[in-house]
């Protein structure tokens, strides 16, 4: 199987609020993109493109020298969609994977792979819930708990069989936004098998993420 793994290394970072785009940031001294990149390289991708901020595409060619970069869009949804479009005609397999998830280790990949090459159309890797997990009206008041073992958080490199997944973002109406590609294809009726997750494949959303990395990094 030939599988190619689109980076959405677009966003900005907001809830991080470093100086620059959180994909820059270094871990170790080495940026996000770089180390997720990396990780799906390690687990078995033959190669990746790289949704990135348009502004910033030279810092990203610095940092990724040789690696194929498009511009992204204005959501992670966008984002996606243009990588899409310039990795169509590459592959049977897709695999999308956030660059704020940098130390996901190898294995979690090569799960997601496995999982493809047994004929599943879609795949996740999760983790369970291990919070008491609750819903709240607008007042923030609980209105009821929700049934925990059903529930899984969910992580990415995302896996997909390619014709699927343009089909689904084919179909996917124009500006509309999902919060991951499972949903894209979900929305289509396509069922999404889900493996073994990883608490290290964690995303860097705020700046202690980025601290607890660091130790994990330097052990
Ligand atoms: N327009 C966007 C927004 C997000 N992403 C990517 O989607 C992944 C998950 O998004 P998130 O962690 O929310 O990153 P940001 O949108 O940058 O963070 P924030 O919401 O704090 O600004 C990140 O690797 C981010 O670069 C993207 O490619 N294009
Ligand atoms: C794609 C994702 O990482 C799966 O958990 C998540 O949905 C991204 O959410 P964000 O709010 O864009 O960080």
């Amino acid at each position: 199987m030939h599988a190619v793994g689109i980076v959405a290394a677009a966003g900005s970072g907001l809830r991080l609020g470093a100086d620059l785009p959180k994909a820059l940031v270094p871990l170790a001294g080495r940026p996000l993109v770089a180390w997720s990149v990396d990780a799906l390289l390690a687990g078995g991708v033959a190669e990746v493109v790289v949704a990135v901020p348009a502004e910033q595409r030279a810092a990203f060619e610095t940092a990724l020298p040789g690696v194929r970069l498009v511009d992204g869009g204005a959501t992670r949804t966008a984002s996606v969609r243009a990588a899409l479009s310039a990795a169509h005609d590459l592959g049977d397999a897709v695999l999308v994977h956030d660059a704020a998830r940098p130390l996901t280790p190898p294995e979690v990949v090569a799960r997601v792979l496995a999982a493809l090459d047994g004929g599943a159309r879609a795949v996740v890797p999760v983790l369970p819930v291990v919070d008491t997990t609750v819903a709240v009206d607008a007042d923030g008041v609980i209105t009821g708990a929700l049934p925990r073992e059903q529930l899984r958080r969910v992580q990415t490199p995302q896996g997909f069989d390619r014709a699927t997944l343009v089909e689904a973002y084919g179909r996917l109406p124009a500006g509309a936004e999902l919060t991951d590609d499972a949903a894209v294809v979900h929305s289509i009726g396509v069922p999404v098998r889900t493996v073994a997750g990883d608490e290290r494949a964690a995303k860097i959303t705020v700046a202690h993420d980025l601290a607890l990395a660091e130790k994990q990094v330097r052990g």
